[in-house]
């Protein structure tokens, strides 16, 4: 659930989950997703919200069959959007609570309850859903690792062999599945989710609190009048708020793709290191190792921008991502008449944000850049840490690998047959001597 930005996500799965037959994968069924109205109409009008809560719960109760309504447990996990209001105004978050807990006792479900979950359990739950739905775990495979970008915060989870754990031991994470044992790197950066970090961007921006902030990540001809107390309004950036500031700021596009990276850069930090190797503001990174799958807002931005193939050099990337941004605003509101505005605005940034994360933030290079995937759903399943969550919190991942038999069904039934021919020929061979003699024939001389 996302109470940070005016998308709110609610994924139920049913319960018993399906299993695939064949693989013995369990199949994620993804019922429906709320969109609706942030933190503060969460905690404002939770009636609002109520409502599109509701309507989501009834189809639920459309899609689990209703003699399974009662065995079917309902969990709620809430990610950096609950964690950040939890900073700023813990009795808004309590009430976001009530009024979410209060509308799913009122469904026939198992309600296990409420909870926001780490930075960290947001990262290797992600992690697990990627590499459990990919049948790298079962199989024992090397591991996929996990980019999650969400509104409010942005997970990296990865196995490396330069990293056992020893080393900043709060960004590791063991696991024993299926028998082999992991060694997981994960870390969370609250606030470098993409609307968060947009927000740090502009509070560099208008530090001096301008009337009018000129903005290389904004198309030219993108003009709109904002609130200083609307910017301000997270704990992200509310220590910078600006003293004398007017009520309201001038946002205007350039359009500039190189202006637009140099702001963007600012919201990172790279003055100090006390590990062998960072990515920013100080955290510990292992040597990237293996392949990635980017999901979440990575894919919703590389995939309007036209831009997942990672096989496309990297400066042929950000040439394309140059042009789309100096493109005028009329001209991409034209183009797109279907989009939300607020993402059409934010596209720009927001692949400039995603370019410069991964290389500047992460050290991918031109090469290891192809090593990641966009990816949105891996076998019909959606990429983020629900499912993982949903898995650890039903026990559905053994920990030890199940006793598997040494050949499959039919490879059985051919070996036993061939054995009970076998067995029978000698059985009828063993009873040769009661075999009755037959007659010589008279020899001619
Ligand atoms: O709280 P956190 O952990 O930060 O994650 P989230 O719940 O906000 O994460 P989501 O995956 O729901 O969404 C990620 C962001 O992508 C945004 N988003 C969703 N659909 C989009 C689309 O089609 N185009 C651009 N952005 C989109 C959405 O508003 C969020 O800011």
């Amino acid at each position: 659930m996302d109470a940070g930005s005016s998308h709110t996500a609610l994924y139920i799965y049913e319960w018993p989950a399906e299993k695939d037959n064949n693989t013995g994968r369990v199949e994620q069924t993804h019922l429906c997703k709320v969109k609706g109205p942030g933190i503060s109409s969460y905690a404002s009008a939770p009636v609002k919200a109520g409502e599109s809560l509701r309507l989501c719960m009834e189809e639920a109760k459309q899609w689990v069959p209703g003699k399974r309504h009662h065995q079917t447990p309902l969990y709620l996990g809430a990610t950096a959007g609950m964690r950040l209001l939890n900073m700023a105004n813990s009795s808004a978050s309590d009430k976001v609570f009530q009024a979410v807990e209060g509308a799913l006792q009122k469904f026939p479900f198992s309600y296990q309850g409420a909870k926001i979950i780490s930075g960290q359990d947001e990262g290797a739950f992600g992690w697990i859903t990627v590499n459990y739905l990919d049948e790298r775990l079962k199989q024992g495979l090397e591991t996929r690792g996990a980019l999650d970008l969400g509104g409010a915060s942005t997970q990296i989870s990865f196995v490396s062999d330069n990293y056992d754990g020893s080393e900043s031991p709060s960004n590791s994470v063991t696991f024993r599945l299926y028998g082999n044992d992991y060694n997981l790197y994960t870390h969370s950066f609250l606030c470098y989710g993409k609307d968060q970090s947009l927000r740090m961007m502009q509070a560099h921006q208008s530090q001096a609190g301008p009337a009018t902030v000129l903005d290389p990540c904004f198309h030219p001809g993108y003009t709109a009048t904002k609130n200083y107390s609307v910017l301000y309004d997270s704990p992200c950036v509310s220590d910078r708020k600006p003293k004398d500031a007017p009520d309201t700021f001038t946002h205007i596009g350039i359009g500039d793709f190189l202006q637009c990276q140099a702001a963007v850069k600012s919201v990172f930090n790279f003055t100090s290191c006390k590990y062998s190797r960072c990515s920013f503001n100080g955290v510990l990174q292992p040597l990237l190792q293996g392949p990635y799958g980017a999901f979440s807002a990575y894919y919703f931005v590389m995939n309007f921008l036209n831009l997942t193939d990672t096989s496309v050099p990297l400066e042929d990337v950000k040439e394309k991502l140059k042009r789309y941004c100096a493109t005028n605003w009329d001209q991409i509101m034209q183009q797109h008449p279907e989009v939300k505005l607020k993402y059409l605005a934010e596209y720009c940034f927001s692949g400039t944000y995603i370019l410069t994360l991964l290389t500047e933030g992460y050290n991918f290079t031109s090469e290891s850049y192809s090593d990641i995937k966009f990816i949105k759903k891996i076998k019909g399943s959606d990429a983020g840490w629900t499912l993982g969550y949903m898995l650890n919190l039903t026990n559905m991942i053994p920990a030890e690998a199940p006793d598997t038999p040494l050949l499959p069904h039919p490879g059985y039934v051919s070996v036993v047959s061939v054995i009970a021919v076998l067995l029978f020929i000698l059985f009828i061979v063993s009873l040769r001597p009661l075999w009755p003699r037959c007659s010589k024939q008279p020899q001619i001389v």
